[in-house]
């Protein structure tokens, strides 16, 4: 008797162990629900009529006919509408839990780096200050502006190490690392990240997602800590800032759900290095078997929030390419994966780089709303870069 691909029983795998298999060209993405490994490419996803959805659905079924078990799509797809993406059909993929026990090299010390900061700082709270002018015209109501820190290393960066460190710190995070290498590109590219934002998760007819906006960084000494997370749940500024973008997800959920299930108002929840406002949205599909319910459909759908864009969002975009002198690439994107069956998890993607041999670029942006106050936001994206510049055993550098 033959048991076919699909039937055969799976090996069980440890997290840390999916993690310490990483190499550059694989896929990983760790979640609380589980870990991924992905390797090989079975096929690529081209998006259908711009969808990438449609796209993925189309080659998922192909995999299946051709007897590629468990199939998945996954990688990554940049900020910009029709932008880069490198979403693949992997050749093989290994599942285990949320990790744990993960064993990481300490950070290279022994690399010399130069740090180049894209733009100056003080030209990022100059763009700050041309927003705030838009938001006074009432051009617009929110923007996300990012900048970028361009890291160079004396020697190549290992990403495996750099990935494990990042894991190691950030348990409850997105942790990912993606190939987004180009045609034309004169090195391998990853995408790395550990980012605490939840753009969707599907597990059959359910969805979560879990929007964040509103910061503050964390200080380490508690008393300091408690008084930043009592301010962080007045602050006028910060409500608003979170309310814009938890009240577009909910509206764009609630499209595709019968039941939707939002708090009234939003929680604080803690990173390694920040503080959030954050909203844990939960909802029932109303017809999971549509193509446009699966994970990447629905992450399709909700990208970009006002968490990385603005409000509104057409307006917000065009802000953006004006006054930030740095492409995006997949910063502030999505990464994650989808499976046959529709099921799947994406993750904004923050508090991420993008490593192609011995540079490492690191994004973070911050929502400028009236009330923003340039100096402040200027050091909330320092404070963000903080999860990678720690994993790279620069925390003090920036
Ligand atoms: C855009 C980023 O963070 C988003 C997620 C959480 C809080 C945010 C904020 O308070 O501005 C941002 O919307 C980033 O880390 O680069």
């Amino acid at each position: 008797m033959t048991i076919s691909a699909v039937e055969r029983p799976r090996p069980v795998h440890r997290a840390a162990d999916l993690l310490a298999a990483y190499l550059p060209g694989s896929f990983y993405f760790s979640s609380p629900r589980g870990t991924l490994l992905a390797d090989g490419v079975h096929s690529r996803v081209q998006p259908e009529n711009g969808s990438h959805a449609r796209g993925a659905a189309a080659a998922l079924a192909a995999a299946a006919a051709a007897g590629v078990p468990d199939p998945v799509v996954a990688g990554a797809v940049g900020f910009r509408p029709g932008s880069e993406s490198g979403l693949v059909v992997p050749s093989v993929v290994r599942r285990a839990g949320a990790p744990a026990d993960v064993r990481a090299p300490e950070a290279e010390t022994g690399a010399a780096w130069s740090l180049r900061p894209r733009p100056e700082p003080e030209r990022y709270a100059d763009a700050v200050r041309s927003a705030l002018e838009l938001i006074g015209r009432g051009e617009l109501d929110k923007v996300v502006l990012a900048r970028c820190v361009e890291a160079t290393a004396d020697t190549p960066v290992w990403v495996p190490a750099l990935l494990a460190r990042l894991v190691r710190a950030n348990p409850a995070a997105y942790g990912f690392a993606a190939d987004v290498t180009a045609a034309g590109d004169p090195a391998p590219r990853t995408l790395v990240g550990a980012s605490p934002e939840l753009l969707v998760s599907r597990r059959g007819a359910t969805v979560v997602a879990n929007p964040l906006a509103g910061s503050a960084p964390r200080s380490g000494d508690e008393a300091v800590d408690r008084e930043r997370i009592a301010r962080l749940r007045e602050s006028v500024k910060d409500l608003g800032e979170h309310a814009h973008t938890a009240g577009q997800v909910a509206d764009v959920l609630g499209r595709f759900c019968t039941d939707l299930d939002v708090p009234d108002g939003p929680e604080v929840i803690g990173t390694p290095t920040m503080w959030h406002l954050s909203t844990r949205i939960t909802g029932r599909l109303a017809a999971p078997d549509d193509p446009a319910c699966s994970s990447l459909g629905l992450a399709e759908a909700l990208h970009p929030t006002p968490a990385v864009c603005g409000v509104p969002a057409g307006a917000a975009a065009e802000a953006i390419a004006r006054l930030e002198p740095e492409d995006r690439g997949y910063y502030a994107g999505m990464v994650g994966w989808n499976g046959a069956g529709g099921d799947g998890e994406w993750a904004v993607t923050i508090r991420s780089a993008e490593v192609s041999d011995r540079t490492v670029r690191l994004y973070a942006g911050a929502g400028i709303v009236a009330g923003s106050d340039p100096a402040a936001e200027l050091a909330e994206t320092s404070a963000k870069f903080r999860t990678l510049l720690r994993a790279l055993g620069l925390e003090e550098r920036v």
